[in-house]
C-alpha cells in the first residue's frame, strides 16, 4: 500500500494564465493498493458526489500509469479530501498528480518526476496546477510540444492567501469556454509585463510590485460574468490593504494576498461582497506549501 499527500494549488496567480501556479497548505490524501476488484472509498470533500467507479478521476489517472507498463490490475483507493471540488483550487490537478504518483510508487517508480509531470499535464490539459501540485512552491511552466519546461521558486514566507470560496461550483471546462481565442496586442503586452514583474518580485521578495504584478486582462474580465462579486472585490482590494487580489484558478474562489494582520479583515470583506450578491461563501487563510506531492 502507498499513501501520498497532494496540495491544492492556486493557478494563474493573476496574469499567468495556464503557466503560473502556487501550491497551498490544503491537502488530499490518497491511499492505493492492488486489489481483485476496483474499489474506492471517499471521506471529506466530495463524499457522496464523487464517482466510486473506474471513471473516478484518481482511478483514471492511476490507470493511465498502469497501462503504460501494460499492467491490467485493479485498484483499491481510499481518498481523504480537503480540497473543495470545482472551486478553483486545483482539485482535478490534485487527483491527477496524486493518482499518477501513487500508481508510479506502487509499480516501483518506473517513471521519473519529469515523465509524470508530462503525463499529468497531458491529462489536465494545462500545466499550471499539476506542476505546482507535484513540485510545490511557486511554479512557472511552459508546454513545449509534449514536454513541460518548468522552474520552481519559493514564496516569500510572510504571505497569506485568504481564499473566499463561494458555495457554488464552477467547472474549469465551463470557465474556459468564456475566454476568447484571440487577444489584442495591447492585452498581451499588459499581461506579459506583469508576469515578468511577478516572477522578479517573487524571486527578489519584493512585495511592493504585487499590486500591479497580479493584474490580468486575459481571463478575469471574461470570467466576471460567471463570478458575481469578483469585479467589486478586485476594485476595492487595494483600498482594503491587500497586496494583490485575483481569481483562484478558473474560479469561483477569489484570493487576497496579504500579510497576517490583514487576513481576517480581507476574508470578511470578500465574504461580505459575495453575500451582497446573494452568494454564500466562506474564507480560509492559507499559506504557500513548498512541498509538492509527498509520500506520507
Ligand atoms: N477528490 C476527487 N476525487 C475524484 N474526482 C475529483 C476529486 N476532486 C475533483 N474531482 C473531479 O474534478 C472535477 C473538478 O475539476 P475542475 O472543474 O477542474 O475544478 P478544480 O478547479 O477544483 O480543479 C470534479 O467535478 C470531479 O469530477
Ligand atoms: N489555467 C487554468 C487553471 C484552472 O485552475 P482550476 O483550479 O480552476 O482547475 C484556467 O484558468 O482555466
Amino acid at each position: 500500500m502507498v499513501r501520498v499527500r497532494v496540495p491544492a494549488s492556486i493557478a494563474n496567480f493573476g496574469p499567468g494564465f495556464d503557466c503560473i501556479g502556487t501550491a497551498v497548505n490544503l491537502y488530499n490524501f490518497i491511499e492505493m493498493e492492488f486489489s481483485d476488484i476496483p474499489k474506492i472509498e471517499v471521506s471529506g470533500e466530495g463524499k457522496g458526489k464523487i464517482s466510486l467507479g473506474e471513471d473516478n478521476l484518481v482511478y483514471r489517472a492511476a490507470s493511465t500509469i498502469l497501462k503504460k507498463v501494460n499492467i491490467e490490475k485493479k485498484l483499491y483507493i481510499r481518498l481523504k479530501n480537503e480540497i473543495p471540488l470545482a472551486r478553483g483550487l486545483g482539485s482535478s490537478a490534485a487527483c491527477i498528480a496524486g493518482g499518477m504518483i501513487a500508481a508510479n510508487l506502487l509499480l516501483g517508480s518506473p517513471f521519473s518526476r519529469e515523465e509524470i509531470i508530462n503525463f499529468a499535464t497531458e491529462m489536465e490539459g494545462h500545466p499550471d496546477n499539476v506542476v505546482a501540485a507535484i513540485l510545490g512552491g511557486f511554479t512557472i511552466s511552459v508546454k513545449v510540444n509534449d514536454r513541460v519546461l518548468y522552474k520552481k521558486l519559493s514564496m516569500p514566507p510572510d504571505l497569506k492567501f485568504v481564499v473566499a470560496i463561494p458555495e457554488f461550483e464552477l467547472k474549469t471546462e465551463r470557465a474556459r469556454q468564456v475566454i476568447p481565442k484571440n487577444v489584442s496586442l495591447e492585452d498581451a503586452v499588459f499581461n506579459i509585463g506583469r508576469i515578468a514583474l511577478l516572477v522578479a518580485g517573487i524571486s527578489e521578495r519584493d512585495l511592493s510590485v504585487l499590486q500591479v504584478a497580479t493584474q490580468d486582462v486575459l481571463h478575469q474580465p471574461y470570467r466576471m460574468s460567471l463570478v458575481p462579486g469578483l469585479e467589486e472585490i478586485l476594485e476595492k482590494a487595494p483600498k482594503m490593504g491587500m497586496l494583490g487580489c485575483f481569481l483562484s484558478g478558473a474560479g469561483p474562489s477569489v484570493v487576497g494576498v496579504v500579510l497576517e494582520e490583514k487576513s481576517k479583515e480581507t476574508g470578511e470583506f470578500m465574504v461580505g461582497v459575495f453575500k451582497e450578491k446573494g452568494i454564500k461563501s466562506q474564507y480560509v487563510i492559507l499559506e504557500s506549501c513548498n512541498d509538492g506531492t509527498i509520500i506520507t
